[in-house]
């Protein structure tokens, strides 16, 4: 059936279905004015979850983004794209398999286009604190690019460090990227690249542009050749059909070749540009593949038109449009914009390449994002001003002065049952993101200093990534457990009698006659009833017979590290489980820990629980870290505890705190560190309780005191150092002395002597879950990476030995924090030794003080003595009391106890 219509007195007769088709087009795509974004951005919905359904991670994630990119050229209304991103990143994320893959920038792509205020960088800032992508170049060199398009050139050398630190194990290839990036956006400091370059030590490259652009290239064969095909050349029939919708999205975005972070387009970009710009006199290492090796005109057959298409960045054959014009279609990137200019080139005589014009009519309507309050500009370029898009904005660091005027630290919310940190909105540091993605991934609710306000999700959150760093019991190789022919390992460490089915009466030891913090199990254990094992049981990892009445002997336990042959040539991870297992099994088991069959559900807030007998009272979940949630709860005698539930149990915890109480045996000192009451080890998890503290961490405090004077920061690194040198006397490792886990005792006072401040202990260091036993390893240099985000030390960081170390690296990156209002990274400088990145404002009457402490902790050489603590606490003591101000010193105390939750 067909309908006729008369247009300019011509009859023109359209069958129905054609009519039908033009109409759902219209209405489902193009138009959204009347109202149908919801259906268009349904359908999105149902692209992405069909995706997620396909078997292939490259192809579902192409897929998507192909059709997202789609929706993009269709789309007029930048907030309905928005959405879409959003939806995207958010259910790509909620994917563990999508999580850093590097197809997945494609979707930020999109969303830069779309981003009028915050522009490339800003995203690029947002999908870094997300931490997925930390491992992929492909992520680091579009995001030094957006700094290099913004010639924000500290930046660049910033992002340029994190991917030298994080991008493993050859640097060259990180240095060549960058190199590219720089010899595009900042010519004038390509001299950096000239040491770093083992190429340039071949001399092939002479330090020309060009050259270093052909090692680039160089980069790209290397990284992108053996796992990027060449996508074949198509068919005319493909070809027909391309161009009849827009022939560069399909080379653009129809990438189902699964390269590893160069994109086969980014590949030949590089190439051709070098192609371009080669000096063909010098020799050329690079092998030049013959698709690019196109003479003449003369030569042109359609095989090398076909060529052009899926090879664009060839040099054009047809007059120049403005090549300076933005890119509708592929978002600032130099490789991206590159190629589609060049496109344009090769294009531009055989088909349209539309700009796309935005609707009069294009408006936000949906709640998810903010009212854009500038009208949708028709160009795409991102720009600099921050938009109403909230989702990525930061703050402009760039613009801090030396005067600034600080913004107000935010309302300290009322203490009490439900008191929650209180919110910085300017606060920079981001925590990585929870595994899950309950909420818009792009929710403005930004959050603060290690994660406070973490959006929707109304709680706290620490530093460390809620990935862990690394899976200790799949990934961790079992050093030294070979019982090799030498007959090497003496001490029976019997894990095969590891009491996994949790029959720990089979082995149980007498309990010991050590004290616990006020055990309530203890006081309890007479009435107590059926269902613990009680803390007659033999710890769920213990040997087989178990040792009655053994006391943690330091002399015995290094002995049977001696026979356990820990060392020698032997990396040793201390977080291995297997040697975990066997210290803890050396030792009696402290009376407070109990040791049940079964299992238990996750504890929720409102809930009681019976635990040894006690009822307790959950209130409030208080904290949680990658590890474990922490509950505010009530015993029966109406005392305030913390209880830690972490899963899988980390009988390890108490292991360590009970060594550090027998290893202490200072009152005073031990006020300074966690102490457990009771701990409950079930068969998936642990709860562990502990005095509860209500005035917060370091971190909140942080996060609340904008700009504390140098006193404070001086004073509180006193009294770190005063706890760690306790510690480390102890032969242990805290690993993990970050500022959320210094918990605040006590306020100060700020009429106190000098003296009694000297005496006073405000702080207790918590979390022990990575400490390490440097008694029980016998003190033998370590290897492995504790994988917190920013506190990993730099001997971590470069596969060196190290012991203590990373304890003095968290006491400087705390003091950062404390100062900086962000985590620190470290960089080698000139001298070629390592400093932070960006180091305190000069105004900081302090710097030189930490610069010389900061250099010393950095700077160990191998082999040589640690630094001392008690020389960093006489240095920093001694400027505390030369340069007291009584006034200066009163008014700083009383903002910073201002700052504390209580
Ligand atoms: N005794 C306590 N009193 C009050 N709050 C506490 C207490 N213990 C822990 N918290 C809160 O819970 C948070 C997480 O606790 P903890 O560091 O022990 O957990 P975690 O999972 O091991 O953390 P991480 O991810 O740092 O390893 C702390 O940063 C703190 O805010």
């Amino acid at each position: 059936m067909c309908l006729t219509f008369q247009i300019s007195g011509l009859n023109l007769s359209v069958p129905l279905i054609h009519v039908l088709a033009f109409i759902c087009i219209k209405t489902s795509i193009t138009d959204v004015s009347w109202g149908r974004m919801t259906s268009h951005r349904k359908v999105f919905e149902d692209v992405v979850s069909n995706a997620l359904k396909m078997p292939d991670d490259n192809q579902a994630i192409n897929f998507a983004c192909t059709q997202l990119e789609c929706m993009y050229q269709f789309t007029t209304s930048h907030s309905e794209v928005k959405a879409m991103c959003s939806h995207a990143v958010k259910k790509f994320y909620e994917d563990r398999r999508f999580r850093g893959n590097d197809h997945v920038l494609r979707i930020f792509q999109v969303l830069i286009r779309v981003s009028q205020n915050m522009g490339a960088s800003g995203i690029y800032e947002k999908i870094e604190q997300a931490g997925y992508f930390k491992n992929s170049l492909k992520f680091h060199v579009l995001w030094a690019e957006a700094e290099g398009d913004k010639k924000n050139q500290k930046k660049f050398k910033e992002i340029w460090t994190l991917a030298r630190q994080r991008i493993p194990p050859s640097k060259s290839n990180v240095d060549s990227a960058f190199r590219e990036v720089a010899t595009n956006k900042f010519p004038e400091i390509c001299s950096w690249f000239e040491d770093e370059d083992p190429e340039k030590t071949l001399n092939i490259f002479a330090p020309s542009t060009k050259n270093r652009r052909r090692s680039s290239v160089a980069f790209l064969e290397r990284a992108a050749v053996p796992s990027v095909p060449i996508p074949p050349i198509p068919s005319m029939k493909t070809i027909q059909f391309m161009s009849k919708s827009n022939p560069l999205r399909a080379v653009i975005v129809d990438r189902d070749d699964g390269y590893r972070g160069i994109s086969a387009e980014e590949y030949r970009v590089a190439k051709t540009d070098d192609l371009a710009d080669m000096d063909i006199t010098v020799m050329h290492p690079i092998e030049e593949e013959p698709e690019m090796d196109m003479e003449t005109e003369k030569e042109e057959n359609i095989e090398s038109k076909k060529m052009r298409i899926y090879s664009p960045v060839r040099q054009p054959l047809h007059p120049k449009q403005d090549m300076k014009a933005p890119s509708p279609l592929v978002a600032h990137t130099s490789f991206t914009s590159n190629f589609y200019n060049k496109a344009m080139n090769a294009f531009s005589e055989t088909m349209k390449v539309e700009e796309v014009v935005h609707s009069p009519m294009d408006k936000p309507s949906d709640a998810t994002y903010d009212v854009q309050k500038t009208p949708s500009s028709t160009s795409c370029t991102p720009s600099a001003s921050k938009e109403s898009f909230a989702i990525f904005i930061d703050e402009d660091e760039e613009k801090e002065d030396e005067n600034r005027v600080m913004p107000p630290p935010p309302p300290i919310r009322p203490r009490g049952l439900s008191a929650r940190p209180s919110v910085t909105p300017s606060a920079p540091l981001h925590p990585p993101p929870p595994a899950t993605f309950d909420d818009d991934p792009f929710d403005d609710n930004e959050p603060t200093v290690a994660g406070f306000n973490r959006g929707k999700q109304d709680r706290f959150l620490t530093s460390t990534p809620a990935i862990r760093g690394f899976d200790m019991d799949n990934e961790e190789p079992n050093f030294w457990m070979d019982k090799g022919s030498d007959g090497g390992m003496e001490l029976d460490l019997n894990l095969s009698a590891i009491d996994k089915d949790g029959e720990g009466e089979k082995n149980a030891p007498s309990t010991t006659t050590t004290s616990s913090a006020g055990s309530a199990f203890a006081r309890k254990r007479k009435s107590f009833g059926g269902g613990v094992v009680g803390d007659k049981a033999r710890s769920s990892i213990g040997p087989k017979g178990g040792a009655p009445n053994q006391e943690i002997d330091n002399a015995v336990l290094s002995k049977e590290m001696n026979c356990m042959k820990i060392g020698g040539d032997e990396k040793i991870n201390p977080w291995d489980r297997d040697i975990r297992g066997a210290i803890m099994s050396s030792c009696s088991i402290p009376v407070n820990r109990h040791d049940l069959a079964g299992t238990i559900k996750q504890p929720k807030n409102g809930q009681k629980m019976e635990l040894g007998g006690e009822i307790y009272s959950l209130d409030d979940m208080i904290g949680e870290g990658g590890f474990a949630k922490v509950f505010l709860c009530t015993n029966e005698k109406k005392e305030l505890l913390a209880m830690k539930y972490e899963t899988p149990s980390c009988e390890w915890e108490v292991y360590i705190l009970e060594a550090l109480r027998k290893r202490v045996r200072n009152e005073t000192v031990m006020e300074s560190l966690m102490q457990v009451t009771d701990a409950f080890i079930y068969k998936n998890c642990s709860l562990i309780l502990s005095e509860y503290l209500p005035m917060g961490t370091l971190l909140q405090s942080a996060n609340n005191n904008i700009d504390p004077h140098w006193s404070i920061v001086v004073y509180l690194g006193m009294q770190m150092a005063n706890v760690l040198k306790d510690v480390h006397a102890a032969n242990i490792i805290h690993g993990d002395a970050k500022p959320d886990n210094w918990m605040i005792m006590e306020k100060i006072n700020e009429d106190a002597s000098i003296a009694e401040l000297l005496e006073s202990r405000n702080l207790r260091l918590i979390d022990w879950g990575r400490a390490i036993d440097m008694k029980a390893l016998g003190g033998r240099s370590l290897y492995g990476r504790a994988g917190t985000e920013n506190f990993d030390c730099i001997e971590m960081m470069e596969d060196r030995p190290w012991t203590y170390h990373p304890d003095f690296y968290s006491f400087c990156g705390t003091v950062y924090v404390l100062h900086m209002k962000e985590y620190m990274t470290v960089s080698p400088s000139l001298n070629g030794r390592y400093a932070p990145l960006k180091m305190f404002k000069r105004r900081v009457t302090t710097l030189a003080l930490w610069t010389e402490i900061f250099d010393e902790c950095f700077n160990i050489p191998e082999g040589a003595p640690l630094p001392s603590w008690s020389l960093i606490h006489e240095k920093l003591k001694g400027y505390f009391v030369e340069n007291m101000d009584r006034s200066a010193w009163k008014e700083a105390v009383r903002k910073f106890n201002k700052s504390l939750q209580a």
